[in-house]
Parts: C-alpha cells; structure tokens; sequence
C-alpha cells in the first residue's frame, strides 16, 4: 500500500517538467545533507583557516536561519563561530594580499589604522603544511582543546613580540624546524585586535602540542601595542618573549616599502618622515618611525617582565648567521640545539639564508616574495637626519639589553 503510494507520488512528480525538475532538487539536498553527515568526522581535522573562513561567510548567510535541532547541531559542529572571529579571518585573507579593500590596509598605527602582516602564499607554503601535519591527526571537534593521545592544545610558552619588519617570519619559520617546537603559521593578533575573543578562542587557534614541546605565535605588532605586557602577563608571567630587533633606519625605510607596495600613490619617504623639512623635525608620530624608538616600547615590556624573560634576536645576524642566532634562541627556550648550520644555505637568488628542507618537506624553503623586497633609494641626508634621531634611543636600548647591535 504505501509502496503503490509512493510510486503514484513519485508519477505525479515526474509527471509535469516543473514538479520533475523539484523532485530532483529534493534528491539532490538530501544527498547533500547526507554528505555534509558524513564529512563532519573530517572536516573537524582540517586546518583550521579553512574551516575558519567556511564558517565567517556561512555564519552571514543562513546558519541562523535554520531551525531544526539536528541541523543546528551539525552546524555547531562545523561553525562553532562568534561574531568577533571574523576578525581573525579576515587578517588571514588579507595575508594573501587579496585584490580587495584589504590590499590597502598597510596602516600606520599611529593613526589607528589596521597593520597587517601581509604574505603571499610562498610565505605560507611551508606554514600551512606544517598546520595541516598538526591538525592532521585532528581531535572529534574542531573546537576542542581535548587531549586525545596525539596531543593537546596549549597556550604559548614562547611569544615573539616583535619587530614589524624585523625577520619575524624568518625566524618563526626557521624555529618550526625544530621538532620541539609547534606554532600557529598565521598572526594572530590576540593580545592587541582581538583580546576579547578570550583565552579559549586565542587556544584554538594553536597547534597540538605532546608534553615538552612548545607551543609558539608570532605577532609582530605586539611589542608597540601598550596593553600587551599586561595582557601577555595576566595569561601566564612565565611566558618566554623574544623580540627580533632590525637597524630602525632600514626597519623604517622596510616598513615604506611594504606600503607602497600597496598603495604606490602615497608621499615619499622622505616627505613622510618630516614634520618640517626646513627645520628637519623628525615626524615621530609616523609608525614606521615611531616603531623604531625600541628604548621607549622595551621600557613598556619591562614594567610586567624581567630582561631575563626577553630575548632579543638580531634581524641582521639572522640574516648573516640564521644558525648562530637560532642557536641562542634554542637555548633561551631550553631546547636543545637541533637546528644548526646544516639547516641552511644561502640562496644567492633570493640573496638570503632558506632552508633545505622546511618543517614538513624534504624541499628547500624560501620565504616568499614580500620577504626581501628591494627597498627605494631614499636621500642620503634623510638617512643621516634619521641615524642622528635614532642614535640615543639606540644606546639607550643596548644599555637596557646590554647587548651593542651595531647599527651606530
Ligand atoms: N631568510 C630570510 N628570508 C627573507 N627575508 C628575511 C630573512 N631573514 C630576515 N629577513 C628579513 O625579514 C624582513 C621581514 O620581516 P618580518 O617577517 O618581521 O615582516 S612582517 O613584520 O612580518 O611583515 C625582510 O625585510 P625586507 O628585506 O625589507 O623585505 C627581510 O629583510
């Protein structure tokens, strides 16, 4: 009996082009809601960023449209998402340099404007297999900090704070090598943009770590955000913070460069860097000045932490001797000393230290091309104002750090 009905029904639908053509969506979304069913197990172990932007857009359209229990709880499964994640995703999309509004948001914070860590996919090769290895051996739930045997998500030990510009990725790429070590590839601007998502939001976003290992991010911004030491300190006052320091001249002229690369229609350099060219006043409200005073952000730092929880990497001898410097880094973090030259050649090409094989691949790894752009000439006297303004902050930061960077 019911069978005879269903197959009047199923008459009556093919009947007419119109209810035929209904008959087949209908088909067609149940399949759909089957293997959505049967992707969730997977799903949950991809890398978070993907799962991170299906979320933001879908969480927009009709996830909360949708009323039925099950559904709703599938939905929560695959985008578990507050509103204030988006933030995050979008950083992560502007790391990409997407042609969008995005592509303009190398900001100066001084005029409370976005900076973005911008990176084109080169960077992020060896990044994202690396996170995909973490999450590859992923947990029931994306939004579970559960241990299950293969590790469990912890807040980072290890911090590098800074310098924008400085060789942040560098080292931070350079650092994944070590099979101690465990980080999250984007940045992601917890204690500075998005401190309220809260610490559980900040934990999800890190890596799987077993015991001993050391979890890691980088968000270069940090070091000149105000209300990081504070917030950095209330997380955990042990944590290990390493700041890799650049020549603030070249770090200033580097930071330009990255902005115009952007928006090549703004002023130049040096009309930039004035407030009076005639009396040769120093525009100290410019970030891509005012990042460079590192005396006056350390001092800052040192109000929540010991210099002895600081360790400050040189951007230039990460450059000339990545091993050396890595080297000094596995010890502040009591590792053993693992990475060592035989990581790294130099390729003449990108005219910098790679690695021979990155975290994750038997390949040699670059960072990509944001990192080492040529910088614009800019006026030699302008250089020489800027070294004269730069040279008390300077000594006054080798003499807090004890330690001569040489830049003078
Ligand atoms: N091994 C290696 N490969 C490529 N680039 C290297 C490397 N080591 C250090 N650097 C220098 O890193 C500079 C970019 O610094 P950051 O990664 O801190 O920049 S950012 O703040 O994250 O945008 C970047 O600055 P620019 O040369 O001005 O582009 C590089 O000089």
């Amino acid at each position: 009996m019911e069978y005879s009905l269903f197959c009047q029904s199923l008459y009556a639908c093919s009947s007419s082009p119109v209810k035929k053509k209904l008959f087949l969506l209908g088909i067609m979304f149940l399949l759909w809601v089957y293997m959505l069913y049967s992707c969730v197990g997977y799903c949950s172990g991809m890398p978070s960023l993907v799962v991170d932007s299906y979320r933001g857009k879908d969480t927009e359209s009709s996830v909360g449209k949708r009323t039925e229990n099950s559904r709703v709880d599938l939905m929560s499964r695959l985008m578990p998402v507050k509103p204030q994640q988006q933030a995050w995703v979008d950083d992560v999309e502007a790391d990409y340099d997407e042609p969008s509004v995005r592509t303009a948001v190398s900001r100066d914070l001084l005029h409370n404007e976005i900076e973005t860590d911008e990176r084109t996919s080169d960077d992020w090769d060896g990044e994202m297999r690396g996170e995909h290895q973490q999450r590859s051996a992923a947990e029931p739930s994306a939004m579970s900090s559960f241990s299950n045997g293969s590790g469990s998500k912890k807040l980072p030990q290890a911090i590098i704070i800074g310098v924008k510009k400085g060789g942040t990725r560098a080292l931070l790429e350079f650092l994944r090598v070590h099979p101690d070590i465990r980080a999250v590839g984007a940045e992601p601007h917890f204690f500075d943009r998005n401190y309220n998502n809260g610490l559980e939001w900040y934990r999800e976003l890190m890596p799987k770590t077993l015991e001993g290992q050391i979890t890691m991010e980088k968000t270069p911004s940090y070091f000149v955000t105000r209300e990081a030491p504070a917030r950095i300190s209330a997380m955990s006052r042990d944590t290990k913070l390493i700041v890799v320091v650049r020549d603030p001249v070249t770090r200033a002229i580097s930071d330009y460069t990255q902005t115009l690369s952007k928006k090549p229609d703004i002023p130049s350099f040096e009309s930039l860097t004035f407030k009076n060219r005639t009396t040769g006043l120093i525009d100290t409200s410019w970030s891509a000045i005012q990042i460079g005073i590192y005396a006056k952000h350390l001092d800052n730092w040192l109000q929540y932490f010991p210099m002895g929880q600081i360790l400050f990497v040189s951007g230039e001898r990460l450059i000339s001797d990545p091993a050396g410097e890595l080297g000094r880094v596995q010890d502040f973090l009591g590792l053993k000393r693992i990475i060592t030259d035989k990581h790294f050649y130099f390729n003449q090409t990108k005219g910098f230290p790679c690695l021979k094989k990155a975290e994750g691949s038997s390949k040699p790894h670059c960072l990509g091309k944001t990192k080492g752009r040529t910088h614009p000439n800019i006026n030699p006297e302008v250089v020489q104002r800027l070294r004269d303004f730069y040279r008390p902050f300077n000594m006054k930061f080798y003499q807090m750090t004890g330690h001569n960077f040489g830049w003078d």
